[in-house]
C-alpha cells in the first residue's frame, strides 16, 4: 500500500489568463488531498471517495460498465465527480503499460470545485501514490507533467500547467505557458473566505474561451490581467503589500468583466475590503467557492465569518512541501 498527499493551492494572480499564456503567481497552502493506494489482482478499479459530496452523494464504483455507483444520481453527476481520479489512474497506468486494477482511498480537506484546487491535489496524490505502488517513483517535473494531463484532459483541452505543477512542487510557483518555476515565497498575509458553493472548472474556462473569441474586449482583458499579473510580481519582489494588494482587487474587476465572478464571491470580496484588506480577489475557476484577501490583521477574518453567505474564513499557511509520500 502507498500513500501520498498533495496540497491545494491559491492564485495571487493570473488564473484563466494563464489558459491563454499569460503568467500567473500561485501559493500552496496547508489543505492537502491524501491519496492511498492498493494494487488488485482483478484488473479492476475501486474508487472510496469519502469527501466527493457534489449534490451529497458519497461513492464507491468499480470501472468495469457494470459496477457503476450503486446512486440514487444521474450518469453524468456521478461522471462530473469521478473524471480527475478516473483519468489520474490512466496516468498510472500509462507509466507501465500494464492495466493494473486498483483500490484508491482518497481523503481530502480541500473543498470541491471552490478554486483552491482540489483537482489539481487529487490528481497529484493519486498519480504519485499509484505509480509508487508499482515500484516507480516519479520526479517532480514528470508528476506535475502527467497531473497537468490528467487535467487537461478532463478540462477537455483547456487547462494551464499551473494548479498541478503548483501542487506538485510546493510554495510559491510561477508559471507563464510551459514554463514553470519556484518563486520566492512571498511573506503575504493570506486570509481565504469560502461561500460554500463550487463553479465547474471546464465549464468556466470554455465561457471565457467563447467570450474572448466574440468579443476583443475579452482577448483584451485577459492581456490586461497579464500586465496586472507582471505588476504584482514587481511589488510583490518590493514587499510593496499596499502595491499588491491594489493589483488583486484590479485583477478580481478583470476576471468580473469575464463574467467569472459571481455575488456571493463578489460580497465576501467586498467584505474583505471593507474590514481593512489590503485587497481581494476570486481565486480559481470562479462561479463560487474562494476569495483570497491580503490582510495582516483579524480583521477581514472577522468581518468574514460573520459575513451573511460566507460558510467558512481562516487564514492560509503556505505549504512549503508539494506531493509528500507517506507510506
Ligand atoms: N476529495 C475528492 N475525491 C475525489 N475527487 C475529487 C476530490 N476533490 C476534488 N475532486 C475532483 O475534482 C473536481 C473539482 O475540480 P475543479 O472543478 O477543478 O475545482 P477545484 O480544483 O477548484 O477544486 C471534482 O468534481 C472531482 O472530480
Ligand atoms: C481557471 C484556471 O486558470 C484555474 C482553475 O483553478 P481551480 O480548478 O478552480 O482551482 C484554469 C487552469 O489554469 O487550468
Ligand atoms: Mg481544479
Amino acid at each position: 500500500m502507498t500513500r501520498s498527499s498533495a496540497p491545494g493551492k491559491v492564485y495571487l494572480f493570473g488564473e484563466h489568463a494563464v489558459v491563454y499564456d499569460e503568467p500567473a503567481v500561485l501559493c500552496a497552502i496547508e489543505r492537502r488531498a491524501q491519496v492511498e493506494v492498493e494494487q488488485r489482482s482483478d484488473g479492476k478499479l475501486r474508487v472510496h471517495a469519502e469527501d466527493l459530496s457534489l449534490d451529497g452523494f458519497t461513492v464507491e464504483y468499480g470501472a468495469a460498465a457494470d459496477d457503476r455507483p450503486d446512486v440514487d444520481v444521474s450518469e453524468s453527476l456521478v461522471t462530473a465527480a469521478t473524471q480527475y481520479v478516473d483519468s489520474a489512474i490512466e496516468q498510472v497506468r500509462d507509466v507501465t503499460g500494464d492495466e493494473v486494477g486498483f483500490d484508491v482511498t482518497i481523503e481530502s480537506d480541500i473543498p470541491l470545485g471552490a478554486g483552491l484546487g482540489s483537482s489539481a491535489a487529487v490528481a497529484v496524490a493519486a498519480i504519485d501514490a499509484g505509480t509508487r505502488a508499482l515500484g516507480t517513483t516519479l520526479e517532480s517535473d514528470e508528476l506535475a507533467d502527467r497531473a497537468y494531463r490528467t487535467e487537461y484532459e478532463v478540462q477537455e483541452g483547456q487547462a494551464s500547467r499551473a494548479d498541478t505543477f503548483c501542487s506538485a512542487t510546493g510554495g510559491a510557483v510561477r508559471v507563464e505557458g510551459d514554463d514553470c518555476r519556484p518563486t520566492e515565497s512571498p511573506d503575504v498575509p493570506i486570509v481565504i473566505g469560502f461561500d460554500g458553493g463550487a463553479g465547474d472548472t471546464g465549464e468556466l474556462v470554455s465561457g471565457v474561451r467563447s467570450l474572448r473569441e466574440e468579443y476583443d474586449f475579452a482577448a483584451d482583458t485577459v492581456e490586461a490581467i497579464g500586465d496586472v499579473v507582471r505588476n504584482g510580481e514587481e511589488a510583490l519582489v518590493d514587499d510593496d503589500l499596499e502595491e499588491v494588494g491594489d493589483l488583486m482587487n484590479f485583477n478580481h474587476g478583470l476576471l468580473s468583466a469575464l463574467g467569472v465572478s459571481s455575488r456571493s464571491l463578489d460580497t465576501m470580496v467586498w467584505a474583505a475590503r471593507d474590514a481593512g484588506a489590503l485587497g481581494a480577489k476570486l481565486t480559481g475557476a470562479g462561479g463560487g467557492g474562494c476569495i483570497v484577501a491580503l490582510d495582516p490583521t483579524p480583521e477581514a477574518e472577522t468581518a468574514l465569518s460573520f459575513t451573511p453567505g460566507c460558510q467558512e474564513a481562516f487564514r492560509a499557511e503556505l505549504a512549503e512541501t508539494g506531493v509528500k509520500r507517506l507510506e
